[in-house]
């Protein structure tokens, strides 16, 4: 008790002090919390009055990133943390839960930053783009850069990303972008609050991943300058001072670090799709030289007052562009009628197929029975292409977001169960124009085809006796500005007996060489 002895009161007057210190630090650390949301929520205020129009907004891959990015990171570490964890905001915590609750608001989760930032990595690594280029919002060799730069701790956030998945020669780029900006950056626009300790904090690992030990001993040094008793830091100098003696004295060798390339994309036509979706392969003239463009009936008597306009791209196998076959107001109907109900895309047969890194779109199906209006494309498909839809799957919308791809591969698949038998000919609507990137690659026939809004690519993936033909592998080239909204129809054997006959002769295993390519 304190009123039997001065001595305990004085202890209390102590404890009283102590109090005043702690509610004085606790004020000033509330108040600078305040300011710091304010001066954030002006930040994002002021972000979204230049959001202009959305499409065009959306199709600058760095504003996808950037605006996931504060969803999933830089609300909870600006906003949400600072409130959630004070006890005072408890009436305002539920509130502000139930008012999320009631506009059904499910956020982006760590996934989806993930994901985006592997769609910025695959943007780097297919289209060859420099890390400082990149977050300049240089997306390719244009004078004048995207409306967008990514801030330090934005290079901070993919750098670790990238990490964290032994993207380590990409990674220590980005983290190196981090320090260069964040050395460059007015220190009120570093968001959430980054340390130049934190970011040495990923880079000396990197290094350390990319076996340069001496660097990242240099790295985690600059670590203990600013910060003398950083328990990782200490711990990571015995590592490095013990491994770097018994390099010297010869006793271990450098570690030989093998670049992680994974086995698909050391396949030929991985390393082929590469290069044609950066245009560095192209068909040769002699190839070109046979090609036409002509305008054609297609034997039905409709189409003499107005002609279907052809636009050979290969001649063996056949591909072909149509061109303005479907019109404005049907494509945006099908994207109308798509959108409510989109899923991420999965790659694989029925109850096989999974969600994966080689296919980064959303799908849905419109079936032509349930969308009656879909009947004059239905039978325009028909007509161009001469075939059945007996067979033939619901059309399907695609649309591919930052840095949206889908890798090499067939069309075919390698049972067929019914009288549908497999895809014959596939039927491919571009509903928009891409800026740049996304064009329809064939690795082996060195041809990229770039979307062109309202234009059909049609070809055969399949021989003319039915058997496979393992040159049409094709892919979707990273989107790398814009994005690309695509409807895909599939025609398959059944049904076709009279109207694309068999040949005499047996295709199989013709060009199987290409098979496992
Ligand atoms: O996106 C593309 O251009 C190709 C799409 C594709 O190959 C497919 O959906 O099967
Ligand atoms: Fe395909």
């Amino acid at each position: 008790d304190y009123y039997s002895a001065i001595s305990e009161l004085e202890r209390l007057l102590d404890v009283e002090a102590f109090i005043i210190e702690k509610f004085d630090e606790y004020l000033e650390r509330a108040q600078q919390e305040q300011q710091e949301i304010k001066r954030f929520l002006s930040q994002v205020e002021e972000l979204q009055q230049n959001r202009g129009d959305l499409e065009e907004y959306f199709g600058n891959p760095l504003n996808a990133f950037t605006t996931i990015r504060r969803m999933v990171h830089d609300w909870k570490f600006n906003v949400f943390d600072h409130i959630l964890e004070t006890n005072n905001f408890e009436t305002y915590k539920t509130a502000l839960s139930e008012s999320l609750e009631k506009v059904n608001f499910k956020g982006p989760t760590k996934e989806d930053f993930k994901g985006a930032t592997r769609g910025l990595l695959r943007l780097q690594k297919i289209y060859q783009l420099p890390t400082a280029q990149l977050a300049d919002g240089y997306l390719s060799g244009e004078e004048n850069p995207l409306n967008a730069t990514l801030s330090a701790s934005d290079c901070l956030e993919v750098g670790k990303n990238l990490c964290e998945v032994k993207e380590y020669t990409y990674g220590s780029e980005w983290l190196l972008e981090a320090r260069k900006r964040f050395h460059a950056e007015p220190l009120d626009f570093i968001s959430p609050n980054v340390s130049e300790v934190e970011i040495l904090e990923h880079l000396s690992p990197a290094f350390k991943g990319l076996g340069n030990l001496k660097l990242a001993h240099k790295l985690n040094n600059e670590i203990l300058d600013k910060e003398h008793t950083h328990e990782e830091a200490l711990k990571s100098r015995i590592f490095y001072e013990t491994q770097l003696a018994r390099e010297r004295s010869g006793k271990s060798t450098k570690p030989e670090v093998v670049p992680q390339i994974s086995e698909k994309e050391l396949k030929e036509s991985f390393q082929l799709y590469t290069r044609v979706c950066r245009g560095e392969l192209r068909p040769s003239p002699r190839k070109q030289r046979k090609l036409r463009c002509y305008l054609s009936h297609q034997n039905v008597s409709y189409y003499h007052l107005s002609p279907f306009k052809i636009e050979q791209l290969s001649l063996d196998p056949y591909v072909a562009y149509i061109h303005d076959v479907i019109s404005k107001s049907e494509m945006e109907q099908i994207m109308e009628h798509g959108k409510g109900s989109m899923e991420r895309s999965r790659v694989g047969q029925s109850e096989n197929a999974t969600t994966t890194e080689i296919r980064t779109s959303q799908n849905t199906w419109l079936w032509y029975d349930a969308n009656p209006w879909l009947s004059k494309i239905k039978q325009r498909l028909e007509d161009i292409t001469g075939l059945s839809t007996e067979s033939a799957e619901p059309l399907q919308l695609v649309n591919y977001g930052i840095g949206g791809q889908y890798e090499p591969h067939f069309d075919f698949t390698e049972t067929t169960k019914d009288w549908k038998g497999n895809r014959l000919l596939t039927a491919l609507f571009y509903l928009n124009d891409v800026p740049l990137g996304g064009a329809t690659a064939f690795p082996f026939l060195h041809l990229a085809v770039p979307p062109v809004k309202g234009s059909l690519l049609v070809w055969y993936n399949l021989h003319r006796s039915l058997h496979k033909d393992y040159r049409t592998k094709h892919a979707g080239c990273p989107v790398l500005q814009g994005s690309k909204w695509i409807c895909n129809e599939w025609f398959h054997e059944g049904g076709q007996e009279f109207k694309r006959p068999c040949g005499l002769s047996s295709d199989e295993g013709k060009f199987k060489e290409f098979e496992e390519k």
